[in-house]
């Protein structure tokens, strides 16, 4: 396809899922069966190639591929000449260390002792970046029982909600290595690319009309400036006279997750017919 942006989306796993429903709702064609490897959408001169999240960043960093989606986690731990250019709101993780519970372990510890882990890059320099001088035991997953088997003193591991650690009876110490999310990747120091730009855009809409609400009021307008003082908006909310004398409507986006308290607010000040909608899409 000459000239058709390549995007990587990850294939299976925790970001596969989302990965896919966000670039639905910025408007891109995105596979049915999960077993596609390819996608051509001509309508916006895109193919997208689902591949492993941990294998992404090298094809993006190779150049192969123009941009892609996978773990801010992965990205480091590839050490891919990749930039992230935009971090996504979803697939939110901490990637910490745990040793047997009772232990109670502190990064200093670490020396001289086996640590099991499926992000060795990650894992080096974090280690090397603070003068620990550790064994790491590479593992492809299920890292959680390599203590209990013996192959490890501690491990290095993704966490979410922490309940694979517990139960199998590990307890996290030390600072977390790393907050990672859903990214967007681009190939270190690539040239401008319009399309790219376009797909850019289209993610911010996608993530505004998620995170912002529209809300809609009337209020006297001797209350206007404490009013406006609620609902600043991007660049300032919509004034317009209202028919009733005295009176304003106006309209600005709030955070989705105020949208509540900022309803109370304006009603303590005298608001009335205070309407709050969804955003389905827009461009700042
Ligand atoms: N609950 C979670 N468990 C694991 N990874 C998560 C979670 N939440 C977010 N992530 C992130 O998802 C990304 C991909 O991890 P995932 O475990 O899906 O890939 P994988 O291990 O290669 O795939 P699989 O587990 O299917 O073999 C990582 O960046 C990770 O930080
Ligand atoms: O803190 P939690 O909510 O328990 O989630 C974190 C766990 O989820 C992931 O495992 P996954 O299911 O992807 O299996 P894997 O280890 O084979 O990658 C990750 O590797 C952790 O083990
Ligand atoms: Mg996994």
């Amino acid at each position: 396809m000459k000239d058709y942006l390549r995007i990587a989306v990850p294939n299976k796993g925790q970001l596969s899922e989302p990965a896919s429903a966000m670039l639905r709702e910025a408007g891109y064609r995105q596979r049915k069966d999960s077993r596609d490897l390819v996608l051509v959408d001509p309508d916006n001169e895109t193919e997208f190639f689902f591949l492993r999240p941990k294998d992404i960043a090298v094809y993006v960093g190779e150049g192969i591929l123009q941009a892609g989606i996978t773990g801010r986690d992965m990205t480091l731990d590839s050490q891919a000449p990749v930039d992230e250019v935009l971090p996504l709101g979803f697939g939110g993780s901490t990637f910490r260390f745990a040793a047997r519970d009772g232990a109670s372990m502190k990064l200093e510890d670490l020396r001289g002792k086996r640590i099991a882990t499926s992000f060795d890059g990650l894992l080096r320099s974090y280690l090397a970046d603070r003068g620990i001088d550790a064994r790491v035991i590479h593992l492809d997953g299920a890292v959680e029982s390599s203590i209990q088997l013996g192959v490890a003193d501690a491990v290095a591991d993704v966490v979410s909600t922490g309940t694979t650690l517990r139960q199998a009876g590990l307890e996290i110490f030390g600072d977390p290595i790393l907050q990672s999310e859903a990214v967007l990747i681009r190939q270190r120091d690539a040239d401008d690319d319009p399309k790219i730009e376009q797909l850019l855009r289209r993610l911010r809409g996608v993530l505004v009309a998620r995170d912002y609400v529209m809300m809609d009021y009337d209020v006297h307008a001797e209350r206007l400036d404490d009013a406006v003082a609620l609902t600043p908006g991007m660049e300032g909310p919509t004034v317009s006279p209202l028919h009733r004398e005295g009176w304003v409507a106006v309209r600005a986006m709030v955070p989705r997750r105020d949208a509540q308290r900022i309803m109370d607010d304006l009603w303590g000040i005298g608001a009335r017919a205070i309407l709050v909608t969804d955003i389905y899409a827009c461009r700042l």
